[in-house]
């Protein structure tokens, strides 16, 4: 468990692997994990004003407003002031990064480089679990029973915005708005991007980035929710 607040942001376009590097972070180092697109959709399940505004938006393969997103998310993060955390799936925007910026201070940003190819062959095998956010891959991480959740057991899903369809417009989008979301944290000092093709290879230099950056953490800790909800 880490002896100080510690806070990191994991960027990375869709299928990079943000949700997977950010729950082996949170378990590893005893961090709570937060993901921007399990907020938006424990909105959309429980119909709340946000769920129901963010889901006019997902529906059409769109970003959620920045607005709306930042409502969501700040006053969680602003509730987390003891806690340390890894963020994935937030900042998108350069405005959603200077409603963070103000909100609370970044230990590490670390960014995640994957080759297009690559991101289309993830999200074409990535199934859900929509009730706790767990993600499956057929090739990577397959569940036990075949399209079962290993927990409930209820069935996974394949989300729309997954489907071949719908992700290259979506990848070349990430693109062109990361951009200054990467150079403002570059900026900073505290940017530190990856490359590759497999989770397992990265993951080294992640965990040993962030061994450096906390060395009061005690190694592996206890494990973890995965999508926390913790206040
Ligand atoms: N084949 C393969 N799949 C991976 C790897 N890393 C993650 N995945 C899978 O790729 C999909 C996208 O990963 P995810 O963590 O959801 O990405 P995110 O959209 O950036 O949060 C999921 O189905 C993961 O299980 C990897 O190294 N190889
Ligand atoms: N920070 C954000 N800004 C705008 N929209 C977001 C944000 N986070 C999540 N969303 C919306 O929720 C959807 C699902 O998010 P997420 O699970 O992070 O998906 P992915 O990593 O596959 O893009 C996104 O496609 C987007 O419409």
């Amino acid at each position: 468990m880490a002896n100080r607040i510690f806070r990191a942001v994991v960027l990375g376009p869709p299928g990079s692997g943000k949700g997977t590097i950010s729950a082996r972070i949170a378990q590893s180092f005893g961090l709570q994990h937060l993901s921007s697109g399990d907020f938006v959709r424990e909105n959309i399940s429980a119909s709340t004003e946000a769920g129901i505004l963010a889901k006019t938006y997902i529906d059409k393969d769109l970003l959620v407003p920045d607005c709306v997103m930042t409502c969501l998310l700040l006053p969680r993060l602003e509730q987390m002031t003891r806690h340390s955390w890894v963020l994935d799936g937030f900042p998108r925007t350069l405005a959603q990064a200077t409603a963070l910026n103000d909100t609370c201070s970044l230990d590490v940003v670390i960014s995640l480089n994957i080759p297009l190819e690559t991101l289309k062959e993830r999200l074409r095998h990535r199934w859900i679990h929509p009730a706790s956010g767990r993600v499956y891959n057929m090739e990577f991480n397959p569940p036990q029973v075949h399209g079962m959740d290993d927990i409930s057991r209820e069935p996974l899903v394949q989300r729309d915005e997954d489907k071949p369809e719908a992700l290259v417009a979506r990848l070349r989008h990430y693109k062109d708005i990361a951009k200054p979301v990467i150079d403002l944290y570059r900026s900073k000092g505290i940017l530190h991007s990856f490359s590759g093709t497999e989770t397992n290879k990265i993951w080294p230099y992640i965990n040993s980035l962030i061994t450096g950056k906390i060395p009061e953490v005690q190694g592996a800790s206890q494990t973890l929710p995965l999508h926390s909800q913790e206040q």
